[in-house]
């Protein structure tokens, strides 16, 4: 374990050294008959909280004419949800499924030509804050950021057009609905076109603009010893929104207020939507990134695949100016998306509060901050 220095862009006072563990080599996991030491969790990081199956996740219909509501309000009193007659075409997922099985299941030699180097962000490997653990999350990762093209060649010498392909659709089709999404969640707000410049116009085929996005492909293989690994640990996704695929096996759960773990069942049909970091700041803390994490199997293979959508990476943003007013000062400082990767690569979960503006509680201490987390959750 190594201790970091706090060099990070930003306003340096919250910033303590964070501890950094690097890990072994990827691990086989599909070869794997019991769980090593290295992948083996504390029991308090698994079962710290009762897992609910009474309450459920909203799940919206995107042709209700109510819809903005609903939306708002699943984002205000859940941070996520899932929506149905989204319009994303059905056998473009299914393309996706079998292209990322593919992928996942090369030889691991294969998959370690296109592995993520050090210091990026696009291709195979495990989590990228998997540094901040202790223990070796049950999953591999594959991160694809602009052109895939690179990386996929190094996968398949002979044939990765397929893929190029098929994922450049995929981006086309996921960025229409993610810009769809989000104007109706602001909709909500009242915040409309042009109340937010970067945005542009609400239609997506007609703004090549208007955000950018990176694909996580995840794989979780049936695990030995479920009930003491973890597949991806909790965290909330620096976005402004994330729109999830899973396949038929469960494994999603989100944190709730007072409840504790959720799980999201995968629905046929229907794609699981999340409230990231971005949201938060652009909805001056109204809209609430939500904790999330991915549990693991002993039987089924669990894949899933995320689109993590954000701003254009170099553009400001900061709470929405229509929000604010004398009883509603900004909660946070103006940051691009780009500096608030980096911030997060290095101070992972204390990332939101260091932007935090403490006109509203200069004496709060940053565990007080972090506990403000869900402050505006209302349920
Ligand atoms: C744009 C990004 C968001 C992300 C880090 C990344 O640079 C690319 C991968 C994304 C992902 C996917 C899995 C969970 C997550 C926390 C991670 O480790 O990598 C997210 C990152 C994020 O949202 O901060
Ligand atoms: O696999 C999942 O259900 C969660 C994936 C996720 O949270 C992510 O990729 O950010
Ligand atoms: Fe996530």
């Amino acid at each position: 374990m190594t201790l970091m220095a706090s060099q990070v862009p930003g306003d340096q006072k919250y910033i303590k050294p964070y501890p950094v563990y690097s890990h072994p080599k990827q691990l086989d996991l599909s070869s794997v008959q019991e769980l090593p030491e290295s992948h083996a969790w504390a029991s308090s990081s698994l079962e710290d909280d009762f897992c609910s199956q009474v309450e459920t996740v909203p799940v919206i219909d995107l042709s209700d004419v109510n819809v903005s509501e609903l939306l708002g309000n699943a984002c205000r009193s859940w941070g996520v949800f899932q929506v149905k007659n989204h319009g994303f075409p059905k056998s473009l997922l299914q393309e996706m499924e079998s292209l990322s099985q593919k992928l996942f299941s090369l030889p691991m030699q294969q998959k370690l030509k296109a592995a993520r180097s050090i210091d990026g962000f696009s291709g195979y490997g495990v989590a990228p804050i998997s540094s901040f653990f202790p223990k070796v999350m049950w999953s591999e990762g594959f991160t694809i950021i602009g052109s895939p093209l690179e990386h996929a060649r190094r996968l398949w010498p002979q044939d990765h057009s397929t893929f190029c392909d098929v994922i450049e659709e995929f981006e086309k089709e996921m960025k229409k609905l993610a810009m769809n999404l989000m104007w109706l969640i602001f909709g909500s707000l009242g915040i409309k076109e042009g109340d937010i410049e970067w945005a542009g116009p609400k239609d997506g085929n007609h703004n090549p603009e208007g955000g950018s996005a990176a694909i996580q492909l995840n794989s979780y293989p049936a695990c030995p010893e479920p009930d003491r690994a973890m597949g991806l640990a909790a965290h909330t996704d620096s976005t402004i929104l994330t729109i999830l695929h899973q396949n038929n096996t469960s494994g999603l759960q989100v944190h709730r207020e007072g409840t504790g773990w959720v799980t999201v069942p995968p629905l046929p049909g229907a794609l699981v939507v999340n409230a990231g970091d971005l949201l938060q700041i652009l909805s001056n803390g109204l809209f609430p990134s939500v904790l999330h994490r991915a549990v693991v199997n002993r039987t089924r293979h669990r894949f899933s695949i995320a689109y993590l959508y954000g701003p254009p990476s170099g553009v400001t943003i900061s709470p929405v100016p229509k929000l604010l007013d004398q009883s509603h000062p900004p909660l946070y400082r103006p940051v691009t998306w780009k500096e608030y990767l980096g911030v997060k690569s290095k101070i992972f979960d204390k990332a939101l509060n260091s932007l935090r503006l403490c006109s509203l509680s200069p004496d709060k201490t940053d565990e007080e901050l972090n506990n403000d987390h869900n402050l505006f959750r209302i349920r």
